[in-house]
This record gives C-alpha cells, sequence and structure tokens, in this order.
C-alpha cells in the first residue's frame, strides 16, 4: 500500500488530511485497510473504526454511537459502509479526522453502489414501500464527488487498480503566526487563557468573549466545525469563574458543551484556583470559591435558575429562535455556532435570529472563527465533506427573488431525476430548507433524494427557489400493518397515521392515504405576500386531483393533507388560514425547542372527512381534560389558536341549573368556584365557536358574526383560569390585571358577553333580575 504512504506523508507535510476510498468486496477492502493503515504508520491507538464488525486492533464504534467521534481526534477513522452508508454518520466522523491523518472509506464496487440497496435504504423504504422502491440518486452523487475531488483516492481493490490518486503535490505552506495575549491595559481575562489558545482566532475570540464580564454583554462566535468555538467559550467562562462569577452553560446535549467544560476545568487548574468537580469524567459543575461554572438543558436554562450572572449557549444553531430569545434575559450571553455543521445548521441561525437580536437594544459583538484547530486552512477533506453532504447549500440570494409575487411564480414538481441532474436547484431546495429548520440534516438530503415516500413541491420565481415543500406519502396501510401498529409496533415514516392509531387509539386511523407536509419555508427576502399559501394551495389542488383540461373531475389522490409541527400562535394561524383542521396537541413538549405539537388535518375525499370528523370529535372531548393537567401550561395564546382551528365548537350541554348559576356570576365571580365544569363549558365553547373572533391576529380581536367578541386578554383569562385552572393571584399578575379583585371582575365580564350570546331565555330573565 504506497498509495496510502504516500498520502499520509502528503497529509502530514501540509497538515491536511486525505480520504482513502477502498471499493470491492467486504473482506477485501477490509484485508487491504489494514495494510493501508500499517504502510501509512498509523497505530491503532490512533484510529476509530466505525463499522458493523471489528477487523484491526483498534478502537470500534457501531455506526449508530458514531456521535461520540464528535469534538474527538483521531488520526485515522476507518468508515466500513459496506451494510450501510449513513450520511449523517459520515458527516459526524469526517471532522474527527486530524491534520496529517486519513479518512478511509470502505464500499462495494463503486460503480454498482448506487443500485445497491443498504440498510440505510431499508430506513427509507416507508411502508407501504419496500426497499426495492428506493432509489441511490445520494449515493451516485457521492461516488461523483469521490472521484472530482482533490485529496481523494481511490482504489478498486479487486483489480488492484489505482482509479484516483489523491496525491495534491501541494506548495510548501508558509508558518501560521502564533496566538498571543492582548496587551491592552483594560484587557480582563488572565494572560494565562490567552497562553491556553490554539490558533490566533480563538485568541480573538476569547478578547470578545470579554464583554460577558459586564452585564449587558452580548457575543455571537460563528465557526466551521472543529475551530475551536467551544474552547474557547469555555476559557471565557473559566475566566469568569475564577472572578466569582456564575456562568451558567448550555447545548442541544451535554456531551457538545464537554469541551467547555474541559477548557474551562484546565484553566482554573492553570490558575491554582481550587476547583469542586461534580464528576471528574463529565463534569456539569465546577465550582470555585465564589464563582461557578455549571450546565443545563436548554428548556431548562432558559429559565435562568438561580440568576446566572452570564450565559453560554453551545451550539445554538441546533436550537429554536423562539427558545433562544429567552436567552436575551439573562445579564449577559454568548451564543456559539456551527455554520457548516453536520446538522446542516447552514447560516439559518444567522437569517432566522441575529433579525431578532438586532431588534433587541443589547450591543452585539459577532466574531467569526475561520482557522480550523486539527488541520490546515482549505483541507480538501472538508471541502469534499462539505461538497458531498451539501452542508453549504444556501437558498438563492435574496435580489434573485426579492421580487417573486405570488402571480409571477410558477409551481413546479420537482422529482428526484430533476434535483439530481440540476445541481443548482438542489442547493437551493436544500438550501433554503436548512435555512428554515433548524433541524435538517445530511439524512434529510438522502431522504429527499431518494425516499419513496417523499416529494418536492416548490415554487420557482426565474428559476429560483422562493417557497419550497416537503411532503410524505402516509397511511393506506394493509389490515395487517395497522393492527400491528394498534399493539404499540412501530411502523416507519407514517407520523400522522402512528398518531392517530397509537396514542389516539384508532385503529382504522392508516386505512386512508394522506399527504404530510413534512417541512415547508418560503424565502425569507419573500415571506409574508402570500406565497407559502399559494404554495399549499397547489399542494391541495393536486392532492385532491385537479381537474383535468376537459374540466372533468378526477378521483382525489389523497383523503387528506395533514401537519404535524411545533405549536406557535403564528404558524397556527397560518396552518389555519390555509384550510388545515386541529385534531390533536401532544402532552408533552419537545426536548429540543420546547414546543407541544399541534396535528391539523384537512380532508379532501369522503373518508378522509370521516377521519377528520371522528378525530374532532374526539379531540373536543378530551381537550378540556388535557388543559386541567398536562397543558396546564401551554402557552394561552396558543390554546387560542388550536381552538380556533377546531372544525366543529364543544357542547354546551348545561343544565337548566347551570345556567341559572353562570347568570348569576357575573356579579360575584367567587361563584366561579362552586362550578367550574359550567364555566369550563361555556369558555370551551366561546373559544372554539366558528362565530367568535378568528385568532389569525392573535392581539387584535375581529369582528365577529354572530358569537361573543372577546378581547385577547379575556380570552387569554378563559384560557389561564377557566380551562387551565391556575391560582387568581398568578392569573392576575400574569395578564397585567391591577389587582386580583380586577381580575375577578374581568372574568365576569366575559361570562356576561358569553351569556349575552349563548344564553338561554330563561339565563336572560335571570340576568334581568339584576340589572
Ligand atoms: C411542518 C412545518 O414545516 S411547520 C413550519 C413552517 N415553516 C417555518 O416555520 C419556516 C420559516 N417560515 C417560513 O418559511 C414562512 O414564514 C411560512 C412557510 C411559515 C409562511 O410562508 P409565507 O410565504 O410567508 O406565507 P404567506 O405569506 O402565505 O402567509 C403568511 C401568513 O402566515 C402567518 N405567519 C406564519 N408564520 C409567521 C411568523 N413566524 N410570523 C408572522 N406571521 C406568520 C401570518 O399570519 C401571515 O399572515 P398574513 O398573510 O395575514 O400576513
Ligand atoms: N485552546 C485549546 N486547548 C486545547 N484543546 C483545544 C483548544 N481549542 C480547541 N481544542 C481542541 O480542538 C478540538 C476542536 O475544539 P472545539 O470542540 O472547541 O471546537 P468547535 O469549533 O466547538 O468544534 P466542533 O464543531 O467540532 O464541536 C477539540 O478536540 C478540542 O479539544
Amino acid at each position: 500500500m504506497e498509495l496510502a504512504a504516500a498520502l499520509r506523508a502528503e497529509a502530514r507535510d501540509c497538515n491536511e488530511r486525505r480520504v482513502l476510498a477502498l471499493a470491492g468486496e467486504p473482506e477485501t477492502t477490509r484485508d487491504r485497510a489494514e495494510d493501508a493503515l500499517a504502510a501509512a504508520d498509523i497505530s491503532p491507538e490512533f484510529t476509530t473504526l466505525v463499522g458493523p464488525e471489528s477487523f484491526v486492533n483498534c478502537e470500534r464504534l457501531d455506526p449508530v454511537h458514531a456521535s461520540e467521534l464528535l469534538g474527538q481526534t483521531r488520526t485515522a477513522v476507518v468508515y466500513d459502509a459496506h451494510e450501510s452508508l449513513r450520511p449523517n454518520v459520515l458527516g459526524q466522523i469526517v471532522g474527527a479526522v486530524d491534520g496529517g491523518g486519513l479518512f478511509v472509506l470502505l464500499a462495494p464496487p463503486l460503480s454498482a453502489w448506487p443500485a445497491r440497496r443498504d440498510d440505510f435504504d431499508e430506513t427509507l423504504a416507508v411502508p407501504p414501500f419496500e426497499s426495492g422502491d428506493v432509489t441511490g440518486h445520494f449515493r451516485a452523487r457521492l461516488v461523483e464527488t469521490l472521484y472530482a475531488h482533490r485529496g481523494v483516492a481511490v482504489v478498486d481493490v479487486e483489480n488492484d487498480t489505482i482509479e484516483s490518486d489523491g496525491l495534491t503535490d501541494p506548495a510548501p505552506r508558509l508558518p501560521i503566526p502564533d496566538p498571543t495575549v492582548p496587551s491592552r491595559n483594560d484587557r480582563v481575562f488572565p494572560a494565562e487563557a490567552y497562553r491556553a489558545c490554539l490558533t490566533r482566532d480563538q485568541a480573538e475570540t476569547l478578547a470578545e468573549l470579554e464583554a460577558l464580564a459586564e452585564p449587558g454583554g452580548t457575543v455571537v462566535v460563528e465557526a466551521d466545525r472543529g475551530r475551536g468555538k467551544s474552547s474557547a467559550a469555555g476559557l471565557a467562562a473559566g475566566c469568569l469563574a475564577a472572578s466569582g462569577q456564575d456562568v451558567l452553560v448550555t447545548a442541544p446535549q451535554y456531551g457538545r458543551a464537554g469541551e467547555v467544560f474541559a477548557r474551562a476545568r484546565e484553566l482554573l487548574d492553570a490558575l491554582e484556583e481550587p476547583v469542586e468537580v461534580d464528576d471528574e469524567t463529565a463534569p456539569r459543575r465546577l465550582a470555585t470559591d465564589e464563582g461557578r461554572v455549571r450546565y443545563a438543558l436548554p428548556t431548562d436554562a432558559v429559565e435562568l435558575p438561580d440568576d446566572p450572572d452570564a450565559v453560554v449557549v453551545d451550539e445554538a444553531a441546533a436550537l429554536p429562535v423562539r427558545l433562544l430569545e429567552g436567552f436575551l434575559d439573562a445579564p449577559a450571553v454568548a451564543f456559539t455556532t456551527t455554520i457548516h455543521g453536520y446538522e446542516g445548521a447552514g447560516r439559518g441561525f444567522s437569517v432566522r435570529f441575529k433579525d431578532r437580536l438586532a431588534e433587541s437594544d443589547r450591543p452585539v459583538s459577532e466574531v467569526r472563527m475561520d482557522e480550523p484547530i486539527r488541520y490546515a486552512a482549505g483541507d480538501p477533506v472538508e471541502v469534499w465533506a462539505t461538497r458531498a453532504l451539501l452542508l453549504d447549500a444556501r437558498p438563492p440570494v435574496e435580489p434573485l427573488v426579492a421580487d417573486a409575487h405570488p402571480e409571477t411564480v410558477s409551481y413546479e414538481r420537482l422529482s428526484s431525476q430533476r434535483l439530481r441532474s440540476d445541481e443548482h436547484l438542489l442547493r437551493e431546495v436544500f438550501g433554503l430548507l436548512v435555512l428554515a429548520h433548524y433541524r435538517t440534516e445530511p439524512d434529510d438530503l438522502a431522504r429527499l433524494l431518494d425516499g419513496p415516500n417523499v416529494s418536492v413541491r416548490a415554487l420557482l420565481s426565474g428559476g429560483h427557489v422562493v417557497s419550497v415543500a416537503l411532503l410524505a406519502r402516509e397511511g393506506g396501510l394493509d389490515a395487517d400493518r395497522r393492527a400491528d401498529m394498534y399493539e404499540g409496533g412501530r411502523i416507519r415514516g407514517n407520523m400522522l397515521p402512528d398518531v392517530l392509531t397509537t396514542q389516539l387509539r384508532d385503529e382504522a386511523a392508516g386505512v386512508e392515504t394522506g399527504w404530510r407536509v413534512m417541512r415547508i419555508a418560503t424565502h425569507h427576502a419573500a415571506r409574508e405576500r402570500g406565497l407559502g399559501s399559494l404554495l399549499l394551495e397547489r399542494i391541495e389542488a393536486e392532492a385532491a386531483g385537479e381537474s383535468d383540461q376537459a374540466g372533468t373531475e378526477r378521483p382525489s389522490r389523497y383523503d387528506y393533507l395533514g401537519v404535524g409541527f411545533g405549536a406557535t400562535p403564528e404558524l397556527v394561524a397560518f396552518w389555519a388560514d390555509n384550510g388545515y383542521r386541529t385534531v390533536h396537541v401532544s402532552t408533552t413538549r419537545n426536548d429540543r425547542s420546547g414546543e407541544h405539537s399541534a396535528i391539523m388535518l384537512q380532508a379532501l375525499s369522503d373518508s378522509g372527512s370521516a377521519l377528520q370528523d371522528r378525530h374532532t370529535s374526539w379531540f373536543l372531548g378530551r381537550v378540556r381534560g388535557m388543559l386541567t393537567d398536562p397543558l396546564a401550561d401551554l402557552d394561552p395564546d396558543v390554546v387560542r389558536a388550536v381552538l380556533s382551528a377546531v372544525d366543529g365548537s364543544a357542547r354546551l350541554d348545561l343544565s337548566a341549573w347551570e345556567w341559572r348559576l353562570l347568570a348569576g356570576s357575573p356579579h360575584g365571580a367567587g361563584l366561579f368556584d362552586t362550578a367550574p365544569d359550567a364555566f369550563r363549558t361555556l369558555a370551551l365553547r366561546a373559544l372554539t365557536d366558528d362565530d367568535t373572533p378568528t385568532l389569525t391576529d392573535v392581539d387584535s380581536p375581529t369582528a365577529a358574526d354572530d358569537g361573543p367578541t372577546l378581547e385577547p386578554r379575556s380570552e387569554r383569562l378563559l384560557v389561564r383560569k377557566v380551562l387551565q385552572t391556575h391560582g387568581w393571584d398568578a392569573v392576575a399578575e400574569e395578564l397585567d390585571f391591577v389587582s386580583r379583585r380586577e381580575c375577578m371582575r374581568a372574568l365576569g365580564n366575559a361570562t356576561e358577553r358569553l351569556l349575552e350570546a349563548y344564553g338561554t331565555d330563561e339565563t336572560r330573565a335571570e340576568r334581568e333580575r339584576f340589572r
């Protein structure tokens, strides 16, 4: 394996990495990989094999645990991709290879690879589809990149041919200057912290992070992977703790914040600060005499427990904007984020969150770290992985779509063949999805290109993508599958039938075929002009079978359209405006976004309507119980929005006595406590009634046709006090009533309005007695 030795020598000379792709039968590639590692003089101690079985005497990780390599540094990583090539795994492990090291990929013969169906393809074969329905576009693209990229060697081990030698013959590099300690007089952090920096970028970032020492300091650090941003944040946290400050660190998973704690600990040791640690191997709490560094999950951290002096939000791009906003209440805060991470975080963070930051009155300093820590800038393996996984995909630049309007755009069905053959279009589609959603990953690229249940629809303006939707076909399941699901079995890729069947106990929910809008996004430069709604309208027409050119109606292709998403008042209103109706709200919060999911349906056929109707009536029957318990803390504006988007109203089945009680209540809201159920019935009716104000605008009431018109605050009062049963004092404070008494009076007034709208003749007569 002279080639392996030559690749390694070149990699070491220029502190870059090289890829060695060995293609052939599994056993042959495994033997050759072992030879290659030996020839390249890489010790098993510094090698990790990611694959299903051991064949070299080194650390092995099963692909499902590949994320353990994030943040680690290895001289060689071998990915045995014979059983499965998972795009996420590829993205997670390439970054762990050190400068001077090799990434070794073991694959079937490359010409046959795209047509083979592997274990990952099985996951794309969502019932009722089978693995034969999955296509191989993602891998065909990957193979092309292997041949096309510098620094990637390809060897056909069966024929012993070097198809591409991967040598780049690089020019000698200039030495990179070492980081220095700023000589400013007003330097806040100790020199030891600067001496611990590995690059100039890191030292400059640390200097910006000094802003955290003062209340109001807000710093955003953006970097590609492996630039040492978590470490910079850790050094800053250590400095702050040493000076007696309380630093709260958060990240989507603790593992991601490990480097923050490692650097903070090392620094505190270097400063000879006595440190108490809760756990030596995975510390979540470092305490100095007066300061500390502690970890909390994002949804807990956002409550700012124990009033920290400063917060570090690591991997901020992997969190939703609504959650990030909450951290702006901290005295000082740093957000660090990966630009081209394996999670495809993309530039989404900047676009979505920086606008919000700009609106806040905090002065924000932004830093960008370019210099890689582990290898030289411009490393060809990073370039290859970025391209292969489309980590740098972005939507069209603003001027290209800024003029797009519903009248000027065209609706397009973007087949996977078309996306595969038009790289520009693929980049725009994927870039827009990544930008709009904090959880789009390389696996999604494969799903979009090869999943038989997945379709892409878009609005194009001058050939550029301005609005895009990712759709999944669901349901249409046979009786066995439905029974399996009903008994608790998981059927992949059928999210709506799954929830309706397993959680809502409807064995027939998987009979109908639905089209779920998995994702929808409009370019940020063209939002709020009706494009998203137009895209949904066209999708609906297509799903409903569209009449043909002769005007003959065709039967509906789908029984319903559906969506499940993290509910915010604005998004629920968007879906409701487009004809989708609430049938469920999840009882638990998403652990990353802190949001409850709403499930909304739009029936297209008779059987789709039957499905929607029964779930609507079950929802109306059970939502009261949910609101007093699992949904008791759901944001009242979300409650208002989801209730107003139900296709029907709660029943007003009150007894004559209950009506009398309600009729007496406006003058003594204390009566509420004697028979809360009667109030609940009335409130639920008002909030679900078609005639009550539509809640598209969450802040201003809209005139109603017949029903009562309530101020948003009165509706929030009905939600918080009556439906969610919060205490009077808490409700009065939350809704800004000057006193508990005024809050009670407001409930009395609201009840009076509802009685005027819904009361019987007797109720009105009873009311008159008090006038
Ligand atoms: C399954 C899912 O994908 S759910 C997640 C939906 N996607 C996202 O959140 C990605 C980021 N957001 C977007 O890309 C867009 O805001 C979309 C797709 C939600 C809406 O696209 P647009 O082209 O702006 O839609 P359109 O102009 O037809 O309707 C906008 C309406 O949605 C509502 N709306 C939805 N989200 C918001 C929001 N975050 N802020 C304000 N209004 C919003 C408004 O009520 C607006 O109403 P208006 O027409 O009275 O102004
Ligand atoms: N100042 C430092 N001292 C010691 N090690 C460092 C330092 N800075 C970075 N490293 C090492 O370099 C690697 C990358 O650093 P870090 O995890 O901080 O970067 P990152 O930009 O957050 O990377 P990733 O996106 O991979 O998580 C880690 O293995 C870390 O241990």
